[in-house]
Order: C-alpha cells, then structure tokens, then sequence
C-alpha cells in the first residue's frame, strides 16, 4: 500500500473535506488580486464538484489538483471589474474567463450547443468566502498530473490519498458524468432514442 504521508492534493481538501449545505444558495467569486478584483456572483448551488487533474483547469499555487463544480449558466453574473476578464482559449471546448492580472479563472463557459454539457459553466467554489457550496466528491483526470510534471512514481500515493478523503481517482470523469456524455452522443446519432 503506497504511503500517503505528505500527499497534497489541493487546499480545500488537504485538511478533510467540508460538507455541503443542501439549502445553501450561492455567493460571490473574487479573484486574487489585492485592488480591483473581479467579483462574479454565482445565484445557485453547484453541482458535481470534483477535482480535476487536468492541465487546463485553474490550480492555486503550489496545488496539482483544480477544484470545479458546475451550475447553470444562467446563475452568473459578473458584478465588479468584468473588463479584466479574458478568455485563455478561445478554441476550447470550455471557454474559460480569467483575470488578467492575476490569472484566476472565474468561470468556464462552453459556447456549442452539441456538448454534452452545454447549459452548464465551470466554477472554482473556493473563490468565494462562503460555506455550504457543494463538496467535491470524485477525482477527475487524475493520470493527467504528469502532464503538469508530477513524476509518475508518485501517482500510487496520490490515487491512495485521494481514497483515504474519499474522492475515487478516475482517468476521464466519473462513470455516471461519462455515462451522460455517451448518452448524448447515441441520441445525437440515432443508436439511442432522443
Ligand atoms: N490530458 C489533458 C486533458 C484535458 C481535458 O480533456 N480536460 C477535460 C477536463 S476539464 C475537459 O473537459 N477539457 C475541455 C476543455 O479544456 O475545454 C490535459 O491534462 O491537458
Ligand atoms: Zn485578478
Ligand atoms: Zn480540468
């Protein structure tokens, strides 16, 4: 059994992770700069909250793992210095908008109305000052952390960490999530009936 001494995985669930309020209903996103922050407000409970592994999601200094969780996308506003928000690619399939000066992602939008996602933006909770937002509750491109340069003899202990909170380590995203893309795919085709 790998050694989980030491394992980071990100700082909202280094230290256990803190349960949802089902009746929780939303708060204010602030980037991390010290003058003029953008501000979004997200007016929902989030859902599907992971973290993800992958190279293009947001990560807080020193993290390997991005913490995201999706919500309508009808439920954001951007309240204060929306100006400075740029988006890093614009050919992704997740649009995402970020701070130009101090590079956090506010919110990812997906723009084609075939993903199997469309309707949904991607959210970093731990951007907002509240409690209550929905608790991560799976791993999410966990093999993809050596793209970002984690040495590959270290993935036994981070897959073993991320069981011991509880957060089961996929490659992909959940079964249920890459069901419901499938899903939408063989509707789109005809081989399942829309
Ligand atoms: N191995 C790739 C995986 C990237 C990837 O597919 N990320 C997923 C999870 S966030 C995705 O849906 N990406 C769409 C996008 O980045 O727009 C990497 O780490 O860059
Ligand atoms: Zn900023
Ligand atoms: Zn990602």
């Amino acid at each position: 059994m790998a050694s989980t001494e030491g394992v980071k995985i990100h700082p909202a669930v280094d230290n256990g992770i803190k349960q949802g309020n089902a009746s929780f209903s939303g708060g204010i996103l602030t980037c991390k700069c010290a003058t003029n922050p953008v501000k979004v407000r997200v007016g929902a409970q989030t859902a599907h909250n992971h973290v993800c592994g992958c190279t293009k999601c947001w990560k807080p200094e020193g993290a390997i793992f991005s913490q995201v969780a999706v919500v309508s996308r009808d439920a954001i506003q951007v309240v204060e210095n929306g100006d400075k928000l740029q988006v890093v690619n614009k050919d992704a399939p997740i649009q995402r908008y970020a701070c130009r000066d101090c590079g956090v992602h506010m919110y990812g939008r997906i723009e084609n109305k075939d993903h199997p996602f469309y309707g949904l933006d991607f959210v970093h909770t731990e951007l907002s000052s509240e409690d209550g937002w929905s608790a991560p509750e799976f791993a999410a491109f966990v093999s993809s952390v050596i793209e970002s340069g984690v040495d590959p003899s270290r993935m036994d202990g981070i897959r073993a960490r991320l069981r011991e909170l509880g957060l089961e380590p996929y490659d992909a995203l959940s079964p249920p999530l890459m069901d419901a893309i499938a899903t939408h795919v063989a509707k789109r085709s005809g081989k399942l009936a829309a």
